[in-house]
């Protein structure tokens, strides 16, 4: 434990570097600055000017580039995007003040740390970090990861301990291996889900909220609609850089896609009795263990809508039941890939813990897994929607395990494009539920 004098002291001497001053790195700054450590930071030279006078009453400075951040930090962070961490290191590693400390935000870290060992001076320390939560969260309670990767000075690891301590996340040291193994089975995963439903409404042109309450309507689906919408909302570079540069990604990806086609394969071949006992050995690998209250509440869910409608607007109507393809095949991924997904708490993001949240409600709810299977079964009003949802998840898989960041972009933003007017609703909404989600899991998930 450092004493609180010593670390009076490194506020008094130490100073913290930011390059990048986009979502995460504004996030930082801010955090550490108003904690009392002297921060500086810059962005890309041609923003320099626009920078310097939007934050002119910040508490931190804003300089021209990443040389003159690098040539006075004593830790110096990269929050720059994934695809362009070896190229802005090779740039500014150089400039790195002796003995200083490196790390970075990116959120795949082998490229990172393949960068840092290729082109920072052999006196800098790499102690790297990932938040493993978007920049409008709140950073109390969610896990931080702090990975201790090259140290020589003894001092180093206990700095960036401290530096970090102000963000009040639950702090949390892992390898890079570790790190990159974890977030491709929980964010990785995550996100092709979530990019896959929005991909497939955006294909057959449907608002699922406008439906009323026939089609799309109750907590889970709106879970679906808006996380889907939250990540459209967001820049395509987070989530393309995390998937693509992350080996282990590419395989949990390929595999939600396989599982999402052979059990819609089993649907549309009216194979009950072969999907019955296919899920439930997901359920028992997946979710044997649990025990105690489940994560999510349905009914809690329900007054997140998008939708102007109110159930009495629609008295006469009930709810086509959905197969609901995209949480069955989660479940038989993990199933097939071996993975407990509660192991990987200590890593998880908030969009992370409410996909496994709904999926055990689906699960484990009595009745629910088995009416679900009964629909998938008999009833078509999905089958147009579960096949698009197919396509797309093998569309994102195609894209992922090509590494086309190209392509990535053109898919993200044609639906971004289609979801458009609806975005800052959503997230209005999606924000609201997010918390909501939360204050109900002060204790993450337990088994
Ligand atoms: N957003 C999120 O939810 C999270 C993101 N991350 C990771 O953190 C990193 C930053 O993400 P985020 O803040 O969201 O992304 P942003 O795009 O908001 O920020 C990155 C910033 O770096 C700037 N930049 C590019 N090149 C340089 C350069 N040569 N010198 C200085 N700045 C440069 C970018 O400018 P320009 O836009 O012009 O390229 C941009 O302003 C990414 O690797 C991301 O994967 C981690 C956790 C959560
Ligand atoms: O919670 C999520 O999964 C998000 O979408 C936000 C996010 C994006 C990238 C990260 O590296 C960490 C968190």
């Amino acid at each position: 434990m450092v004493s609180s004098e010593k670390v009076q002291q490194w506020k008094a001497t130490k100073y913290i570097g930011i390059i990048g001053l986009g979502d995460m790195g504004l996030l930082y700054a801010n955090k550490f600055s108003d904690a009392g450590w002297k921060v500086i930071c810059c962005d890309r030279e041609d923003f320099y000017e626009d920078l310097k006078e939007k934050h002119a009453s910040a508490k931190f400075e804003v300089v021209k580039n990443g040389h003159l951040v690098s040539r006075r930090s004593d830790y110096i962070i990269y929050s720059v995007e994934a695809s362009n961490i070896n190229k802005i290191v090779e740039m500014y590693g150089p400039s790195s003040k002796v003995g200083t400390i490196v790390g970075g935000q990116t959120s795949c870290k082998l490229p990172e740390i393949k960068a840092f060992e290729q082109h920072l001076p052999k006196d800098c320390d790499i102690i790297t970090v990932h938040s493993l939560h978007g920049p409008k969260v709140n950073t109390e309670g969610q896990p931080l990861v702090i990975i201790n990767h090259r140290s020589q000075y003894p001092e180093s690891f206990e700095f960036v301990d401290s530096v970090m301590s102000c963000l009040k996340s639950k702090q949390v040291y892992l390898t890079y291996e570790e790190h990159d193994k974890i977030t491709a089975d929980t964010q990785a995963v995550t996100h092709a889900a979530f990019l896959s439903m929005g991909s497939a409404w955006a294909k057959i042109k449907v608002y699922p909220w406008t439906l009323g309450m026939n089609k799309w309507y109750g907590g889970l689906e709106n879970v679906k609609v808006n996380i889907s919408l939250r990540i459209y909302s967001n820049k395509w570079h987070v989530y393309a850089g995390l998937a693509i540069t992350n080996p282990s990604a590419h395989q949990q990806i390929l595999q939600y896609a396989t599982s999402s086609t052979e059990l819609f394969t089993l649907m549309l071949d009216n194979k009950k009795q072969g999907l019955t006992e296919r899920l439930l050995q997901a359920r028992k690998f997946v979710f044997g263990k649990h025990t105690g209250l489940l994560l999510l509440d349905d009914t809690i869910l329900e007054k997140y809508s998008l939708s102007k409608n109110t159930v009495n607007d629609d008295t006469d109507s009930k709810p086509l039941p959905n197969s609901h393809l995209s949480l069955l095949a989660i479940v038989d991924s993990w199933y097939q890939l071996g993975i407990n997904p509660y192991e990987h708490m200590i890593c998880s993001t908030p969009l992370f813990r409410i996909f496994l949240g709904v999926s055990e409600y689906l699960f484990l709810t009595p009745g629910l897994l088995e009416q679900t299977i009964d629909a998938a079964i008999h009833d078509q009003s999905f089958r147009k929607d579960d096949l698009e949802f197919v396509i797309s998840a093998r569309e994102w898989s195609s894209i992922v395990s090509f590494s086309n960041f190209e392509l990535y972009k053109k898919q993200f933003q044609t639906v971004q494009e289609f979801f458009e007017p609806m975005l800052p609703e959503a997230n209005r909404i999606g924000n609201e539920m997010i918390k909501t989600i939360l204050s109900h899991s002060k204790e993450p998930l337990t088994q």
